[in-house]
């Protein structure tokens, strides 16, 4: 059954099954949630709970033993054929002999469109976008790992997705770098009127990026808790010394430990 388009993503009772030769991993049970377009969900949870594999559900890399998924109304099948999402992983992954504007530029010769949808941005401009203007010229190795992480940004930005699939992206940065990212990717996300599915470990993070968190339990793989994150949509870091904020903090910390 598919939902209605006004959902970017829409997942209801999503259950993933891996089959080794050693052993049968239930990696997600029954999983089922709503993201609307434009939306930005943080999913939250300990080591091993499903939350990678959610993302490649519905980046349409791992298909469910059972339950049905909609990304805009279409199947995930479909929403990658129309390059609907753009993925970014933890490791920047860029090429080292190509400059950040090439890194930025290689999806159109790998998916072989050259030309970019109309009113796209242009390379260029994503990396102006992501705040590294003057440095299309440089290579990865010339670049810090925050800088290469937003090169990762730009290029998953290339083409205007609708939605941009991040898989603990910042995990690997210094907490100054993380934090700075932190309030970039609120910027992007607010201009760029993207939806986004934000994997992470940190509580805060997921906390202040997100207009709502997922918090996933494991073993199997389940839902523990859907929190809609009560805090003003222009947000910067100083936001989580509030009360409030601490607070939201905690019972977050509490779903986390009844899933563990
Ligand atoms: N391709 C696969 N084949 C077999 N098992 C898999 C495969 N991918 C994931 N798993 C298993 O599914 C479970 C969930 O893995 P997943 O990577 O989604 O968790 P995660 O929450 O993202 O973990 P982490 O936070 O450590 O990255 C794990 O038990 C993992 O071993």
């Amino acid at each position: 059954m598919m939902r209605a388009p006004s959902h970017a993503v829409a997942c209801q009772n999503v259950t993933v099954r891996f089959v080794t030769d050693r052993r049968t991993v239930t990696a997600l049970e029954n999983v089922s949630f709503d993201v609307a377009a434009g939306g930005f969900l943080s999913l939250l949870g300990p080591s091993g709970c499903g939350k990678s594999t959610l993302l490649r559900v519905v980046a349409d890399l791992v298909q469910p033993s059972s339950g049905d998924v909609s990304v805009f109304g279409m199947s995930p099948e479909e929403a990658r054929r129309q390059r609907n999402f753009g993925f970014v992983f933890q490791d920047a992954a860029l090429l080292p002999w190509r400059t950040a504007l090439e890194n930025v530029e290689l999806p159109l010769e790998v998916g072989g469109r050259r030309a970019l949808p109309a009113n796209s941005p242009t390379p260029r401009e994503l990396l102006k976008l992501v705040g590294l203007e003057g440095w299309e010229g440089s290579f990865p190795h010339e670049l810090s790992g925050g800088m290469r992480q937003r090169v990762s940004i730009a290029r998953a930005l290339l083409g205007g997705p609708k939605l941009l699939l991040m898989d603990e992206p910042f995990g690997a940065l210094d907490e100054i770098t993380r934090d700075r990212l932190n309030e970039e990717l609120r910027r992007i996300w607010q201009e760029t009127a993207t939806t986004i599915l934000f994997v992470t470990h940190s509580v805060y993070e997921a906390l202040y990026l997100g207009e709502q968190v997922l918090v996933l339990a494991a073993n199997p793989g389940r839902v523990a808790s859907m929190t809609h994150v009560d805090m003003p949509r222009d947000r910067d870091l100083r936001i989580r010394e509030t009360p409030e904020f601490v607070a939201a903090a905690s019972k977050l910390r509490d779903a986390l430990g009844r899933g563990q």
